[in-house]
Parts: structure tokens; C-alpha cells; sequence
């Protein structure tokens, strides 16, 4: 377009508006310029060239994205952590350019020593695929695409998540590849039991995992940890015959007593010998309604413990209808805040044990201090089908307590044995600490007798960390024949059903490397355990 005819143009504008002419006037004006008529073909050139251009570009994508089959995992899901531990021991790792360090446990909590310390003394750091670095490999002859990302969520917490794109596969393959990382999670989790809790938002999420506990640590009278397990066992074994039978396949278990008596060891060690995970229904949670709480226990897995710690104290309130308790003061009892409180009631929690939507194949473990307290219709069989009593300690567990706590690992033993002489060599350090304490055995026994590790207790009385530091590694020796003896002595210093194993454990505790110790002082422990207890008792009887 010329510049003369531009200037026409604008005039021919102009002197329309000034003299007020009409719409359509204008309108001619401007489609009669070329120029109007020049960049209006570009615009729609431009417009179908970049319509064709998208179109193949979808089209090639959707064609791509046809041979790939894509899937999300999101953090706070057990399948994100699955994914993450899968991803952090493939061999494929080592090729990323671009990576993060992570200290983050995905569920797993590294085990235990027998002292009840993390066996590593650093967290373990695993190195993954950094934030929105594409990861690219092979596994088992197929294409494998990870992307992890972050996003902001809500209150600033960011969410993770995990986007895995395999070539070539189908929703089996994905499956497959999911057992395989559920798999992984299981081999590196190792000798421990997942406990799951409900998040605020009423679904299981996975709390955390704890070494299984042996049986064998249980001490309860004769018979009764055996009974208990064989009982479960049978149960999970009998699924066919309840059915055929017509009844619900679920089982209670109600275990009740005195305090720190093993109630909640024994579940743990039930769940670690069964391989089953555990979870736990807390009724006191603030905000627990009936509904929520029907909704937590349809959701339960097929097979599965479900536990419920305390279960009198989350219904002081509302629960019992025998309250008040015998010898209780009602008026004593502390008001629940029900804001605070859950708002579970007695008929609510019977229906969600044994309702509908109660899931079957669960075994339900129920605690309680307060056996009375309970209503019937909770305790009564089809609910709680087999009742276990807890009581303080026996004589029969007080020995048996002791000996354990005293008895070497087997690490120990062995490690102890090959370097006899060594030790033998440090016993000779302390000669008047072995004459005074004339239990431990001498070298020349120690190679005709069984030995057992028990650290020397000398330097009592120096609490340093050095010193206890040193007293833990200092080793000598105990012939089982004389642990038998301290194990009787203290059997006839601990009075029968006096005190909790809770309690004994403490107390043993105190003196963990010193038996003759732990059995020379175990009289007066007595004594004043009893006599606190007295002084406990005479203000409430002063007070009635
Ligand atoms: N019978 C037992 N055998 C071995 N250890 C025990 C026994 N009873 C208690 N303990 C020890 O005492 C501690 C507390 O035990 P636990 O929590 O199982 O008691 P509890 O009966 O569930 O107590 P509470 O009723 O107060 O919840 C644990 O460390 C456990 O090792």
C-alpha cells in the first residue's frame, strides 16, 4: 500500500466521522483498503497453517501415546512408597545425571537391636531420580519412563509424586511391575510388621513398621501365649468352614488386667508370628463418629489385626451402663471435652464390629484395665470370643523374666567364646570386684562350663557416659548354673502378684549388666515399691 493512498484513506475516515455518516459506510471504508485486505489473508493463512500444525501435532501424540501406558503415584499412598524404594535399588539409578539424596524412610524403619535402639546409627540415604528429571530405562525388555514432581498442596505442604510410562504396555504389565516394587518394600522391610493408623481424613495410611517380637519374649504363665496364637491360627485357617457354617468369619480377642502386664507385647508378637499387619482403631480420636468408624472397619484388609488399645477409657462417658464402677468415685472422673472427644457410642461400635459392613477375615484385638467396666453386650462371644486374663507377675514369670534379661544373644555367645582369652585377660583387671561379686566364673570354668556374657560391674557408682560406655563392653563370664542360682533367689525376693513385668523390667533394668547386683538389691527394691504404695494409699483413705 502506498503512502498516497493510506492518507486518502484516513481523510475518507476522517470526513465520515465529521460528517456522523453511517456504520456500514465506515465499514466499506475499511474493507475496501487493501491493506485491511492484505493482512486479513495473512490472518487466515497464518490461522489454517497453525490449526493443520496442531491437529498433527495431537494426532502424533495421540498416535505416540497409544504405545505407552502411563501411571501416577502419589505421595502419603503405600504404593508411592513401594515405588520409591523399587526405583532407589534399581541397577537404572546409577544412570541418572541429575540426582537426589533422601533420607526419607518410605515406611521403613531401620530394626532394631536388642536394647531397642535403630541398628544403624545414621538414617539411611538413598539417592533417587531428582524432581522433574525424566528417567529413562530398561527393565525386563520394556521402556520404562519416571518423572517425579513436586506440587504445592494446601498449608504449604508440598505433595509428592511419581509418573511412571512404560512403552509398549498394558495394565498387567503395570501390575506386574507393581508386585514386583510391593515385593522390594516387603524384602527391605525385612523381619517387621507395618502398623497402620487413620489419617484425619478417616483412610489407612501406613504410621510406621517395628521389628517383629519373638514369642519367646512373652512370659506369661504356662500355656497361655500358645493358646492364644493356635487359636488365631486356626481361625485363619478355617475360612470354608465358617462360611459353610454360615457365620461371620471374624474373631475378638479380649485381653484384660493389670497395667504393663504384656497385653500389647503379646499383640505385637502375635501379628509378627502370623506375618499380619496392624491396625489400629484409637476410639478416643477427636472427631471419630459412629459413621467414621464403620467406614475404618469396612475398609480393613481381607486379612489383618485390628486393635483397639483401651477400649473402656475411649467410653468412660457414654460406653458402659454398669458405670459406676465398683470402688470408684463417678464424680472423680474427668468430663471429655466433646469437641475434642470422639463421638463413638456403645451402638455404634457394636454395629461396626459385627454390622453389615464389618469386614470379615479380621482378627480383633481389644485391650482393657478395667474387664468390669465393659458392657456385656461388647464382651459377649461373636464379639470377643476369647477372653485372656493378665495378671502381675507370677513367680513362674518372675524367674523366667530374669533369666531371660541375663541370657546372652547368640551373636554374643559365639563372639564371646572366640575371644575367651581376651576377656579372661580383662577379668584379671578386676580381681576385687570379682571377689566381691563371687557369682561371676573364673576363666578355668568358663572352659568347662556353659558360658553366658554378662559385663563386669565395677566402677558402679561413676555414672559418666564413659564409664557406662566402658561397663557395656567390658564382658565376663556367668556359668548358667549359677545364673539358676541368682534365678532362684530372686524368685523368693519378688512376692507372687505383687508387681507388673512392666515394673520387674524397669527395675532389672536398672541393673541391666549386674545380676548379682540386680538379685543383692532386690529386697530392699521391695520394700520401698511397697511402701510408696502404702503412702499412696493412706491420703485416699484419709480423704474418704
Ligand atoms: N508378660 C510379659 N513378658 C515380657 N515382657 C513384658 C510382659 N509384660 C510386660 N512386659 C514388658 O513391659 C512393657 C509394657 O508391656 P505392655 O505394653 O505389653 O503391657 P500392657 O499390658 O499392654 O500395658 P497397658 O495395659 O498399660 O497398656 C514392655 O516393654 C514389655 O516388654
Amino acid at each position: 500500500m502506498d503512502s498516497n493512498n493510506l492518507s486518502a484513506n484516513l481523510t475518507k475516515i476522517a470526513s465520515t466521522f465529521a460528517g456522523k455518516s453511517s456504520i456500514a459506510t465506515l465499514a466499506s471504508v475499511v474493507f475496501s483498503s487493501t491493506g485491511f485486505q492484505d493482512w486479513l489473508k495473512l490472518f487466515l493463512v497464518g490461522g489454517v497453517f497453525e490449526a493443520c500444525r496442531r491437529t498433527a501435532l495431537r494426532a502424533w501424540r495421540r498416535a505416540f501415546d497409544s504405545f505407552w501406558i502411563t501411571v501416577d503415584f502419589e505421595e502419603g499412598d503405600d504404593s508411592y512408597d513401594w515405588m520409591m524404594v523399587w526405583l532407589s535399588q534399581h541397577p537404572a539409578r546409577a544412570n541418572a545425571r541429575k540426582i537426589a539424596a533422601s533420607t526419607s524412610a518410605f515406611g521403613l524403619v531401620s530394626p532394631m537391636d536388642s536394647y531397642g535402639n535403630p541398628k544403624s546409627t545414621s538414617r539411611k540415604v538413598r539417592f533417587l531420580a531428582a524432581y522433574d528429571y525424566s528417567l529413562a530405562f530398561w527393565h525386563k525388555r520394556r521402556y520404562i519412563r519416571v518423572v517425579r514432581s513436586k506440587a504445592e498442596g494446601l498449608n504449604f505442604h508440598s505433595m509428592q509424586s511419581l509418573n511412571l510410562s512404560i512403552l509398549g504396555g498394558t495394565q498387567k504389565v503395570v501390575q506386574e511391575i507393581l508386585e514386583e516394587a510391593r515385593d522390594c518394600w516387603e524384602r527391605t522391610k525385612g523381619e517387621q510388621i507395618s502398623v497402620y493408623a487413620a489419617d484425619t481424613r478417616n483412610d489407612w495410611r501406613l504410621l510406621t513398621t517395628r521389628p517383629k517380637r519373638p514369642l519367646a519374649s512373652i512370659i506369661l504363665d504356662a500355656g497361655v501365649k500358645e493358646a492364644v496364637l493356635e487359636d488365631a491360627l486356626d481361625f485363619l485357617d478355617s475360612k470354608e468352614w465358617y462360611s459353610e457354617r454360615g457365620i461371620p468369619f471374624r474373631r475378638g480377642y479380649l485381653l484384660y488386667g493389670a497395667p504393663g502386664s504384656g497385653k500389647t507385647s503379646l499383640i505385637q508378637s502375635i501379628a509378627g508370628e502370623l506375618n499380619l499387619d496392624v491396625y489400629v482403631i484409637s476410639l478416643s480420636r477427636a472427631g471419630l463418629d459412629d459413621n467414621s468408624l464403620q467406614e475404618l472397619i469396612s475398609d480393613l484388609p481381607e486379612q489383618c489385626i485390628a486393635l483397639m488399645e483401651d477400649i473402656d477409657v475411649a467410653f468412660h462417658r457414654t460406653l458402659s451402663r454398669d458405670l459406676p464402677v465398683e470402688g470408684e468415685e463417678p464424680t472423680k472422673k474427668p468430663v471429655a471435652d466433646p469437641e475434642r472427644s470422639s463421638k463413638v457410642s456403645l451402638s455404634g461400635l457394636l454395629n461396626a464390629l459385627d454390622g453389615v459392613g464389618a469386614q470379615e477375615g479380621r482378627l480383633l484385638f481389644a485391650t482393657t484395665n478395667r474387664y468390669e467396666a465393659l458392657d456385656l453386650a461388647l464382651r459377649r462371644p461373636g464379639r470377643m470370643d476369647v477372653h485372656v486374663e493378665f495378671t502381675l507377675a507370677s513367680k513362674y514369670q518372675v524367674g523366667q523374666l530374669f533369666e531371660r534379661f541375663y541370657l546372652p544373644t547368640p551373636r554374643a555367645s559365639s563372639a564371646q567364646r572366640s575371644s575367651s582369652s581376651d576377656t579372661a585377660a580383662q577379668i584379671g583387671e578386676d580381681d576385687d570386684i570379682k571377689t566381691s561379686d563371687s557369682g561371676y566364673g573364673t576363666p578355668a570354668e568358663a572352659e568347662t562350663e556353659k558360658l553366658i556374657d554378662v559385663p563386669q560391674p565395677s566402677d558402679i557408682q561413676d555414672q559418666s557416659l564413659a564409664a557406662v560406655s566402658r561397663r557395656r563392653k567390658r564382658n565376663i563370664k556367668i556359668s548358667l548354673e549359677k545364673l539358676d542360682i541368682l534365678v532362684e533367689e530372686f524368685r523368693e525376693l519378688i512376692p507372687e502378684r505383687e508387681f507388673s513385668m512392666a515394673a520387674l523390667q524397669g527395675y532389672l533394668l536398672l541393673h541391666k549388666n549386674q545380676p548379682h547386683r540386680a538379685v543383692k538389691c532386690a529386697g530392699k527394691w521391695v520394700e520401698e515399691e511397697m511402701a510408696k504404695r502404702e503412702s499412696r494409699k493412706s491420703p485416699e483413705k484419709e480423704n474418704q
